[in-house]
């Protein structure tokens, strides 16, 4: 079964209706936008990049038949005379601009800022980033959610075997730059597959056990109380055969940029079925709460042999959405819920 339409809304469990037929003829099931403009002003600071993937022409038709408008942020200007905005979307990195949007979240409360500068940083350090999830421990009826085993490594690559032992982490290694900014070189991921070949690589490092999980992983996608899963591929099992001959490290520049949908592959069912909605659920709601997050996606896998035990091996702020069936009707949709409720609280 393909995924299309796989929706998983928290609260009412209503299935989207097919998107062509709902495409430039939308009822809106909100009240009209704000009083002080006809339209809700959305401000965007995004790459030219994701422009190019998120705000597409459909998008940004089906946002103006709703009363959305989308407004480039010009960012030689002070946002302060710009708008005005009643939300502010951006994706872009920096110490400055992060200032620039903590100090107009300051002086403009009224806004909604997607999302709060610090909450994003949280994200941006793939130990920090893991953190919220090891720390819920979730295990319920519907599965277990954990992380991989993983250390640190600040520095110094000679101490990396002795580290590796002490902390009991199983062969073969995955090792990821610490720092996950968006630039290429934090997306570049090796895998060690001997002790010694550990010493290779180049600190500031997190390093995760491989988790064999059949080569087939789910990304959930989070557009604040919508929920949406596709499968991906992805790294191919290590067995153990293939561990005492190989040697070395190998180097992947970007795995998961690569991976194509696996949504409509032939796959063995028990590593193809998607993880339990309530389960997702739970987590995704829980992650919403602990990072203060409204829009992000997490990279999940089972173990290869197991029904219900899920590792999260990533989080990224603002991914993707292009690639998520239907972004533009729960994007809009998701929009005008935070236009109405700045309405509700301005008129009570
Ligand atoms: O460009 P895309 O559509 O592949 O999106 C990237 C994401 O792909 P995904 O939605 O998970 O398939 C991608 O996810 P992964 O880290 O590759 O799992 C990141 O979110 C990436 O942002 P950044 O480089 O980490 O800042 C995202 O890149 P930006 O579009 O934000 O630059
Ligand atoms: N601990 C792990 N076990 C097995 N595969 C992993 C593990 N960590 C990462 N991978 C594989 O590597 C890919 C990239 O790793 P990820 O942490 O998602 O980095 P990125 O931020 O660059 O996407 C994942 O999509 C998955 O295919
Ligand atoms: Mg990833
Ligand atoms: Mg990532």
């Amino acid at each position: 079964m393909g995924l299309q339409g796989q929706i998983i809304p928290y609260k009412n469990g209503e299935k989207e209706e097919d998107d062509d037929e709902r495409a430039g003829k939308e009822i809106s099931p909100f009240p009209p936008p704000p009083l002080h403009s006809k339209f809700a002003v959305v401000g965007y600071a995004l790459t030219s990049k994701k422009i190019k993937s998120f705000l597409k022409p459909k998008l940004e038709g089906l946002a103006r038949n709703k009363g959305i408008l989308f407004v480039a942020i010009d960012q030689n200007r002070p946002l302060s005379d710009q708008g005005p905005f009643d939300i502010v979307l951006h994706k872009l990195t920096g110490k400055e601009w992060r200032q620039i949007l903590e100090d107009y979240r300051r002086t403009h409360p009224e806004v909604t800022v997607l999302d709060p500068p610090d909450a994003i940083q949280h994200l941006h350090n793939r130990q920090s980033m893991l953190q919220c999830v090891a720390d819920m421990n979730l295990s319920n009826s519907y599965g277990k959610v954990g992380i991989p085993k993983q250390i640190v490594i600040k520095k110094d690559a000679s101490s990396i075997p002795g580290a590796v032992a002490k902390a009991g982490l199983m062969l073969p290694i995955v090792a990821k730059p610490l720092v996950a900014d968006g630039s290429a070189k934090s997306h570049e991921l090796s895998l060690a597959y001997d002790q010694q070949s550990l010493q290779k690589l180049e600190p500031p490092l997190v390093l995760q056990e491989f988790v064999n999980h059949g080569g087939v992983m789910f990304k959930v996608y989070i557009v604040g109380e919508t929920i949406k899963v596709v499968r991906r591929f992805s790294l191919p099992d290590v067995c153990k055969r293939e561990l005492s001959n190989i040697a070395g490290v190998f180097r992947f520049p970007r795995v998961s940029c690569a991976a194509a949908s696996a949504d409509n592959a032939d796959l063995d069912p028990g590593v193809a079925e998607l993880p339990p909605r309530p389960l997702l659920e739970k987590l995704a709601r829980e992650l919403c709460r602990r990072l203060g997050l409204r829009l992000f996606n997490l990279d999940i896998i089972r173990e290869h042999g197991t029904r219900d035990r899920f590792y999260v091996i990533d989080i990224n702020y603002f991914p993707g959405y292009g690639k998520m069936p239907e972004y533009e009707h729960i994007f809009t949709d998701f929009l005008l819920s935070l236009v109405q409720n700045q309405y509700k609280k301005k008129s009570t």
